[in-house]
């Protein structure tokens, strides 16, 4: 029998997305006839299965609605109403998945099956079977914002928005950190953050500011800081290397998180830009902290504080980057290397990390937690305020 943590994690294989993924591994199921297509009223055991396989077989991501949709209705229709505890506020994944079930309420074993059949055969009818999934041209808009893989013991996480250069909305910031989640308990050695198009990363996407809650700009900055400090300190304490595969020019919040980075590989197009002092802002993802330590206080206040903008050369001087590869062999050379890295035995590179790793983590936190109470003053600001304005109203969005 296929439990449903089975059958999310094989989603999250197939989908590239590991929100909702499980740490159990997904033996491959036998190849099933497909009946999707019954005749007869009521939904059979046997069409439920059919159906868990003919999602796996999905190309596309369906978003997180669906997935949960997909978890709540199975759960249903093999164990009935939810009765488990309610999870922790803070444990974003089992959370969602737990209101998605309990949202069900008294809802018949067979009704769920049937939902969860018919769900499947009218979101099938869109989707094609699987290929490998590779970054999409300019423009193109595969697989939704996000788009997570796994593939040869890499987790590759990329950013999907190349018409925008790829800025990151809070929806992405979310969608990251569940990725993460699942990418710390898959069987992938690696994780890789990327960029599809042009760019790695423009940064916070800034129209973010232009969503006030009814409790105004206090609380949109309240949140705001509580989500960004969420954000980085899942990258303090992801638990496997981490790389950056920086593919163009990066800006703001992509660049300041490589100093949380065990590796840094960019195209000799990509540049390294915090323009946080034009912006009012101040600088976060720890590298208030982890710049000075790596380039000198000197270098680092030229980047944090003026916004001078590195190439991937000076980067690399500075220590931010590992190494600069010409744009024309870029995507070959560094995969070729990342997949040989994968050979490694896993074990020792985890242990090697730690004790890299174990002896700052706490230094870290504070940081982070500094920072993030320091920008939410600068959202509140005058002089950040203007120039968000500024960079909206010179584009036509306000
Ligand atoms: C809650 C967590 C908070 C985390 C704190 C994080 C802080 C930061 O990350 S600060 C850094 C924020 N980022 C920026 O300031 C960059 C802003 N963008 C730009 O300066 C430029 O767009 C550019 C240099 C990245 C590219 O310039 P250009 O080649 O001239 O292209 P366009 O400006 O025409 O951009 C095309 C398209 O993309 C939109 N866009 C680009 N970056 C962002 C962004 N960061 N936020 C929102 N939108 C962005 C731009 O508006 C254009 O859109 P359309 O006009 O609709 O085509």
């Amino acid at each position: 029998m296929t439990t449903m943590a089975q059958v999310i994690c094989g989603l999250a294989r197939r989908w590239c997305f590991g929100a909702l993924g499980s740490p159990l591994q997904v033996p491959c199921l036998q190849a099933l006839p497909l009946h999707l297509g019954r005749t007869a009223t009521r939904a059979s055991q046997r069409d439920l299965e059919n159906a868990v396989h003919q999602v796996k077989l999905w190309k596309k991501d369906p978003g997180n609605e669906v997935k949960l949709k997909l978890y709540a209705l199975y759960k249903q229709a093999t164990e009935g109403p939810c009765n488990l505890p309610k999870p922790d506020m803070m444990d974003l994944v089992n959370k969602a998945k737990w209101d998605a079930w309990s949202a069900l309420g008294s809802l018949p074993k067979e009704t769920a099956r049937e939902n969860y059949v018919d769900l499947v055969s009218s979101l099938s009818a869109a989707s094609e079977p699987p290929s490998p999934a590779k970054p999409a041209a300019d423009g193109e808009q595969a697989g939704g914002d996000l788009v997570v893989t796994s593939e040869n013991h890499i987790t590759t996480i990329t950013f999907n928005r190349p018409a925008k250069k790829n800025a990151i909305t809070t929806k992405m910031y979310q969608d990251i950190m569940l990725a993460l989640q699942a990418a710390s308990k898959d069987d992938s050695v690696l994780t890789v953050l990327t960029g599809n198009g042009e760019y790695y990363c423009s940064g916070n996407d800034l129209t973010n500011f232009t969503d006030i809650p009814p409790g105004g700009p206090e609380e949109k900055a309240r949140t705001n800081a509580i989500l960004l400090r969420e954000f980085v300190d899942c990258f303090i304490d992801f638990p496997k290397p981490l790389v950056a595969v920086v593919n163009g020019p990066a800006v703001g919040i992509s660049v300041t998180l490589l100093g949380l980075f065990d590796l840094v590989y960019a195209s000799d197009r990509a540049t390294f830009h915090t323009p946080f002092g034009p912006l009012g802002l101040s600088p976060e993802g720890c590298s208030s902290y982890t710049f000075p330590k790596m380039m000198g206080p000197s270098k680092a206040a030229e980047m944090l504080i003026f916004g001078r903008k590195l190439t991937a050369q000076e980067a690399c001087a500075q220590g931010l980057v590992t190494e600069v590869f010409p744009d024309s062999t870029f995507q070959k050379e560094v995969w070729t290397r990342l997949r040989a890295y994968t050979k490694l035995p896993p074990n020792a590179v985890r242990t090697s990390r730690e004790v890299m790793r174990s002896k700052g983590r706490e230094r870290l936190h504070a940081v982070n937690a500094e920072e993030c109470g320091a920008l939410q003053q600068r959202w509140l600001s005058e002089e950040c305020t203007s120039a968000v304005v500024r960079f909206l109203s010179r584009r036509g969005k306000l």
